[in-house]
């Protein structure tokens, strides 16, 4: 993989010219086991193979900027305000982020304003954006005990033009962007408007999706809580297959590109027989084809579970009408109704008449609050955020990479998608817990 020290520079908008709330307790501190100084870089590899690969002296290795509180910060707290915007789908964390943020601004930084845009990029166009809402910290009291997001979401494609003329109108400084892949294009696309006008303001980003899918992070905010909520329905139905005579439960769960929710749900209680992910193509006819694999398991244990994630098997579906969704993301055939009609037919022709038990959680498994876990991770990224912004870093995204918060440049992070890697280790331990099959493959 090429990956030059220069790609992962991020942009920072000029000279620090303030003294930081964090000067004091940051004067003593040094890189430890636990704490990345400011001056300081993580590395991006973490294998000798991959590092003697290179070929370069160690301060040329590609690396990150660590991510945290600055001895001195780009914007003079007193007169700066603030815009934070959610966009896509919805994610468990998505309101401790926002609570995380308004919290350090206000008791750390006291910056002079926060405003919440409504609805994800469309509250910034010129139709809705005096719906906007000022936050303090009464606004986002207890929002983390629920799901969503208190500033709502949307998709679709707005004008980078009127975005920027609403940021100029509310005197934005900083512009937090909680949003994935698309949300980051969005960013992108606003932070070259900023650059057209010469204006000077930061936008950074905070990693979200459920799918996992976005690289440079170890794993997105809300995926544990996600996949912990799939997790009960995969049990609900193996118990209920259990209790069938030539009992087949399905579970479809969200994954467009990357069956990351569905690889770890089913790790999880491993009640799972079968695990069906877009990065890994199978046939459903043939002698090594799915269901002649999963008539065999019910023969041999008299039920089955399988898994699939939403964009697994694309190719064998027809696709019909329109293909893509408001922001350009294309729309999937439904594989699970498709798989329990063919398992269906299948199993009945081979005098095994099946009892099907389909469940398609779609949308239960994000709109739930983050759990303990991601609560922490959410704020944690929430505060790395707050320090970037206020540093003057833009076009930057803060992530966890190998455990330690970083920057990323925006453009690195909708560079590539993360995926499950049907020769790493993930994929290995869904085959040995399943016991499914390398291949499906004729
Ligand atoms: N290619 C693009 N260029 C510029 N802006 C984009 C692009 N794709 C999406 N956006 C903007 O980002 C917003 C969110 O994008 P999208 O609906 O694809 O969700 P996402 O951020 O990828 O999140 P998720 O996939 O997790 O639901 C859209 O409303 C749109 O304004
Ligand atoms: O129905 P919506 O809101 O477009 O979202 C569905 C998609 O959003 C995600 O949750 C995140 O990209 C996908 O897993 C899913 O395909
Ligand atoms: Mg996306």
């Amino acid at each position: 993989m090429t990956l030059e020290l220069d790609d992962l520079r991020v942009r920072s908008l000029g000279d620090c010219r303030y003294d930081s709330p964090f000067a004091e307790v940051l004067a003593s501190k040094r890189t430890s086991p636990h704490y990345v100084h400011e001056d300081d870089r993580v590395l991006v590899d973490d294998t000798v193979s991959v590092l003697l690969s290179r070929g370069v002296p160690i301060e040329a290795l590609p690396s990150l900027e660590a991510a945290g509180p600055r001895r001195r910060i780009y914007f003079d707290p007193d007169a700066t305000s603030v815009g934070i915007v959610t966009c896509g789908g919805l994610c468990p964390g998505l309101n401790d982020v926002i609570r995380g943020i308004v919290q350090e601004l206000t008791e750390h930084y006291r910056v002079a304003h926060i405003y919440g845009f409504r609805n994800g990029f469309a509250g910034l166009t010129s139709q809705h954006r005096e719906r906007v809402v000022e936050l303090d910290l009464d606004a986002v009291r207890d929002i983390n005990n629920d799901g969503g997001t208190i500033l709502g979401s949307s998709r679709g494609d707005q004008d980078p033009e009127e975005m920027v003329d609403t940021l100029v109108e509310r005197g934005i400084d900083v512009l937090f962007v909680v949003g994935g892949d698309g949300s980051m294009r969005g960013a992108m696309r606003i932070t070259r408007e900023i650059d057209a006008r010469g204006l000077d303001i930061a936008v950074i980003g905070i990693p979200k999706t459920i799918d996992n899918d976005l690289p440079y992070t170890d794993q997105s905010f809300g995926f544990q809580t996600a996949f912990a909520q799939a997790t009960a329905f995969i049990a609900s139905v193996f118990i209920e297959s259990q209790a069938a005579e030539n009992g087949v439960g399905i579970v479809k769960l969200m994954g467009r590109h990357s069956g990351f929710i569905a690889c770890y749900a089913a790790l999880s209680n491993n009640d799972a027989d079968f695990v069906l992910i877009p990065e890994v193509p199978f046939v459903l006819d043939g002698p090594n084809g799915v269901l002649r694999r999963v008539e065999d398991h019910v023969r041999r244990h008299g039920q089955v579970v399988v898994v699939v994630a939403e964009g697994a098997g694309q190719d064998l579906l027809e696709q019909e009408g329109e293909t893509t969704d408001a922001s350009g993301n294309t729309k999937l055939g439904d594989i699970g109704l498709f798989l329990k009609e063919r398992l269906t037919e299948h199993l009945t022709s081979v005098d095994l008449p099946p009892t099907v038990r389909y469940l398609d959680p779609s949308y239960a498994i994000r709109s739930v609050p983050a759990n303990a876990y991601d609560s922490v991770y959410c704020v944690r990224l929430a505060h790395a955020a707050v320090h970037a912004g206020m540093a003057g870093r833009t076009e930057t995204v803060v992530v966890r990479w190998r455990r330690r918060f970083v920057h990323v440049p925006m453009p690195l992070i909708t560079s590539h998608r993360n995926q499950v890697d049907p020769d790493g280790d993930l994929w290995m331990s869904v085959l040995e817990a399943t016991g499914q099959p390398m291949s499906f493959e004729p």
